[in-house]
């Protein structure tokens, strides 16, 4: 629904709420509720980028925003009413962060949302803790590291505990680069769409739109928004090119599909790399693009009509079922498995509160299941590209030697990132520092 200009739109604090209590109460995407949100209200640039602010930022330091009002409540946070909370980290997001809001303002604005959704009582206590804050803000320092450094470090890094242990414990060296990529602003990517136009054309046209872009050196399809991104969006609607981070490239691209060929993408949607194979392919071959939910197939559908592709078929199904009918048949097989995503933590903030350790365990067997599946799918001498998003061992690299002991047909292929980086026994673990992109998992297998 298109909201009605006559009435006046929603300010965006009022949005950013809204959009907040949805991720962080009802365990909505953050990306899909903004984009929901912003079709719906169509704010002005600043206040849409004011929204964008609020709701990234509150999701990249909710547990640090968490600890102060514990500090400063005479309650316990267990007693404080969800959406109580949600508003308070609003106001205190922007009187931690955002320099250019006036205190008064911060407070104001957020007392003005609380007086519509919550009773007085609730009101009152707002109003009381954000001025607290400002009274004492200089003695709500965090503790020496020595007194607690578990919590330390979790506020630091933004992370739960128990994913901090995580890092620290399967990526010992790395964690701490880990752990400090995942609290950057992440750049946005795009991948020209080679069927319409080409990387420098698209650059041109968009300089002349006042967009600021930088050239990918291992991928001439890839360009990195710098300045401007938001009047990139008139260009992605006409199909130019399609947001998709750098990382996310990599798998295709080392599948790299050719014209004619047949192809399987077993775990498809969206169709980020379903579109990205067909511009590779030039729209000529097949690709089958299954996914096990239903309502995200006409995501693939729409993604690829945007794009002027047609070889796309796309269908419902548990490709953890195998399909006799359908094997040895596929020159070129994707799996991109559904995984526990701890790869995208940047980008997809809301991840590092939804996931609990012990949603890990589920993986793994889904995996196991999917890969033997995908091996029946590919013909002799044919390719067989896995990859995740997440960055853990036994998602990825244990997956992958389990499969080769259990499917000796199969050998594992190096490939390399142009100069950048090198494959080992056919897989790559991209860290999120490196390509100041997301986490990923890549493995190439030849069928002998
Ligand atoms: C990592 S996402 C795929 C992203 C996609 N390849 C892209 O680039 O846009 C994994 C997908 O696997 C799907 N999935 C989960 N279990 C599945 C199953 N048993 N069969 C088919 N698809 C499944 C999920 O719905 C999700 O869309």
């Amino acid at each position: 629904m298109i909201h009605s200009t006559a009435k006046p739109l929603p300010s965006a604090r009022k949005l950013a709420y809204q959009a907040l209590y949805d991720i962080l109460e009802k365990k909505a995407y953050a990306n899909l509720t903004l984009q929901h949100v912003l079709k719906e209200y169509p704010l002005n640039g600043p206040e849409s980028r004011l929204l964008t602010e609020l709701v990234y930022g509150v999701l990249r330091k909710y547990n640090y925003l968490l600890w102060i009002i514990s500090r400063l409540s005479t309650y316990s946070l267990k007693k404080i009413h969800p959406s109580v909370k949600i508003l308070l980290c609003l106001g205190l997001y922007q009187l931690l962060y955002l320099s250019r809001i006036p205190a008064s303002a911060a407070v104001n604005e957020t007392v003005k949302i609380a007086k519509k959704i919550t009773h007085k009582g609730n009101v009152g206590f707002i109003n009381a803790v954000l001025r607290g804050y400002i009274r004492k803000k200089k003695e709500l320092a965090l503790f020496p590291r020595n007194d607690n450094p578990l919590l330390y470090d979790s506020l630091y890094w933004n992370e739960p505990e128990w994913l901090v242990k995580w890092w620290q414990s399967h990526y010992s060296r790395e964690a701490a680069s880990i752990l400090e990529a995942f609290n950057e602003t992440p750049k946005l990517a795009v991948r020209v769409n080679t069927l319409k136009t080409n990387r420098d054309a698209l650059q041109k046209m968009m300089a002349e739109k006042g967009i600021k872009t930088e050239a990918v050196p291992w991928d001439n399809n890839a360009l990195i928004l710098l300045e401007g991104a938001h009047a990139f969006w008139p260009l992605a609607e006409e199909g130019l090119a399609y947001v998709q981070s750098l990382s996310s490239m990599i798998p295709a691209a080392i599948l790299s599909p050719k014209e004619g060929d047949r192809v399987l993408d077993m775990c498809a949607a969206p169709g980020s790399k379903t579109t990205q194979m067909a511009e590779m392919m030039k729209n000529n071959g097949t690709i089958d693009a299954w996914d096990l939910y239903p309502h995200k197939i006409s995501l693939i559908k729409n993604n690829a009509k945007k794009l002027g592709i047609s070889i796309i078929h796309a269908g419902a199904r548990d490709s953890g079922k195998p399909f006799p009918a359908l094997f040895g048949r596929y020159d070129k097989v994707l799996l991109d498995a559904p995984c526990s995503g701890l790869g995208v933590l940047s980008h997809k903030p809301e991840i590092r509160w939804h996931r609990k350790e012990e949603d890990l365990k589920e993986f793994p067997p889904l995996q196991e299941k999917l890969l033997s599946c995908a091996a029946s799918y590919v013909k002799e001498g044919g390719l067989l590209v896995y990859s995740t998003c997440t960055l853990n061992p036994a998602e990825n690299e244990d997956r992958v030697r389990q499969f080769l002991k259990e499917h000796q047909e199969f050998t594992p292929l190096e490939f390399s990132l142009g100069d950048q980086k090198k494959s080992a026994d056919g897989m790559m673990t991209i860290l999120p520092y490196e390509l100041q992109s997301d986490g990923f998992f890549i493995a190439k297998l030849l069928k002998k």
